[in-house]
């Protein structure tokens, strides 16, 4: 990717869906750039797209119409080989942390580095010694070090989630992508999550991108705000110019995504 590039670019992507009885567009001509750096919070109702648009991101979904590309590359133009060193370059957060609870904290975070190395590994000491000493910078980065040993299940919710978080800078990511990150936690562990992705995203200029439902956090940590309905844009503004009215149109109006003309309704 060249310097002045953006980390991720999307020009008019749809995404239609077959469904049972219709086909849906869960993206309708979606277009935004987010320069390096930038903490962008995807908002807007149940079913507009959010989560698609993630993982079009990815490289888990093909975009039906439009282009998007992801640090200079379109996932959906590319071999396995490119698309693999780019799923390398995206970390990816989960609503349900994705950590396995019988392991260790420190088993789950080494797994974040397996994009990184030959073969499969299971159990903590089939990873090397300096490996482990990243983990275990990237547990202490994440205030969790004294839990390295502890069994993962035995943790808090919002203890998981550093967890997540930890395990995902292993892949020395670039772009980290979120979704719902802090929706099965509690208001404190939630701003601590939150605060946590904002810091890491400052201070190594990592593009965040994360879905969110509560829209106060939102605009608490992200520098700018994309809201999508029915699989449109219909909010993109700095954060702090974000306005009331702005956040009570973007949860108005048809909550279904469009049927595609043609299609039984
Ligand atoms: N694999 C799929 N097959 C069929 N329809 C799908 C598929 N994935 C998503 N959809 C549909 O696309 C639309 C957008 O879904 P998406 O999950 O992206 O919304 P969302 O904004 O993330 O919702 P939520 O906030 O509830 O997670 C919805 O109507 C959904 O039912």
């Amino acid at each position: 990717m060249k310097k002045e590039e953006s980390v991720v670019r999307l020009t008019e992507v749809g995404k239609a869906f077959e469904g049972d009885v219709r086909e849906v567009r869960a993206l309708d001509g979606v277009s935004f750039d987010v320069p390096e750096g930038q903490f962008v919070a995807l908002l807007g109702p149940s079913g507009s797209g959010k989560s698609t648009l993630l993982q079009l991101l990815n490289g888990l979904q093909k975009p039906t119409s439009g282009v998007a590309t992801v640090l200079g590359v379109d996932p959906n133009r590319s071999g396995k080989a490119e698309l693999r060193a780019l799923r390398r370059q995206v970390g990816f957060i989960f609503q349900d942390f994705g950590l396995v609870g019988m392991r260790s904290v420190l088993e789950n975070v080494c797994t974040g580095a397996l994009g990184r190395l030959r073969g499969p590994r299971s159990g903590l000491f089939m990873y090397s010694r300096k490996l482990r000493e990243q983990a275990l910078a990237q547990l202490d980065r994440v205030g969790l070090a004294d839990q390295a040993f502890q069994r993962t299940d035995t943790l808090s919710g919002g203890q998981q989630q550093r967890v997540g978080i930890a395990r995902a800078l292993m892949q020395r990511p670039r772009i980290l992508l979120a979704d719902e990150p802090v929706s099965s936690l509690d208001p404190l562990s939630s701003q601590q999550v939150m605060e946590l992705l904002a810091d890491i995203g400052r201070t190594e200029s990592l593009t965040t991108i994360c879905t969110l439902h509560q829209v106060d956090i939102a605009l608490t940590w992200a520098d700018r705000v994309i809201g999508l309905n029915t699989g449109r844009v219909v909010l993109d503004s700095p954060t702090a110019d974000v306005r009331d009215t702005d956040i009570a149109c973007l949860y108005q109006g048809p909550q279904e995504p469009a049927v595609l003309a043609g299609t039984p309704s």
